[in-house]
């Protein structure tokens, strides 16, 4: 009985609050990518002109609203020297998005091994993962094939238990396919909540 009126109560006054960690290699469109999200779903957002964004050396966190649960993105730089920093956010973290950029052929393998290296933290065990196959919107001839960056990239994030993971194409710079990527992630989180509940964010006062 108690439990039934804790949870009548925390559904009322609480706001459900998952955390997701955007990482990838620097240059993937981490940064970018907030923006858009930003722009998306934050009414009158402006969005940063692309060559007003600089390399992070920190972090950029914004919270925004999907279908009555927020999401709290956190990106963090991805330059060699501060990917060491990734690992003090997976304890809190509800989801991780892997962003790649699909024209960097050349850095494919150390892409690679840093996704494994992510997925094969133990607190990152049994989150949902969505890699990004980012900057759909370029015509380069070292654009990599969906398919093929599919071969790669799935096995690793499945390569432990089975969890959702998922590749889905997107433009950062156009928002093409970013939507529907921030959906798949809002019901994956909600989808995993007995096993990382989110965090339960006193509400704004109701009006009467
Ligand atoms: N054409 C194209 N360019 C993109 C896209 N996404 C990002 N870029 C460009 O890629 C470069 C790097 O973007 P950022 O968003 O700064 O990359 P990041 O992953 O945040 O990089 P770090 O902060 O260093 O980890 C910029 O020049 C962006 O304009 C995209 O979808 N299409
Ligand atoms: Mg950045």
């Amino acid at each position: 009985m108690f439990h039934l009126a804790q949870s009548l109560y925390d559904s009322w006054n609480a706001r459900e609050e998952y955390s997701v960690l955007i990482l990838g290699l620097d240059n993937a469109g981490k940064t970018t990518l907030l923006e858009e999200v930003k722009s998306s779903y934050i009414p009158n957002y402006k969005k940063l002109p692309p060559n007003r964004i600089l390399p992070t050396m920190g972090q950029n966190v914004a919270t925004i609203k999907v279908n009555k649960v927020y999401l709290k993105f956190w990106d963090v730089g991805g330059q060699d020297t501060l990917r060491e920093l990734w690992d003090e956010y997976y304890e809190t973290a509800h989801a991780i998005v892997f962003v790649i950029d699909s024209c960097d052929k050349d850095r494919l393998v150390e892409c690679s091994n840093a996704l494994t290296k992510i997925v094969t933290n133990d607190l990152v065990e049994g989150l949902p993962i969505l890699m990004l196959a980012n900057k759909q919107d370029l015509d380069s001839p070292d654009k990599m094939e969906l398919v093929d960056i599919k071969e790669i990239f799935n096995p690793i994030a499945e390569s432990l238990n089975a969890r959702d993971s998922r590749v889905l194409p997107v433009s950062a710079i156009t928002g093409n396919g970013v939507k529907e990527a921030i959906e798949w992630l809002q019901v994956r989180v909600s989808r995993n909540k007995v096993n990382r509940p989110p965090k339960y964010r006193k509400s704004k006062k109701r009006s009467k």
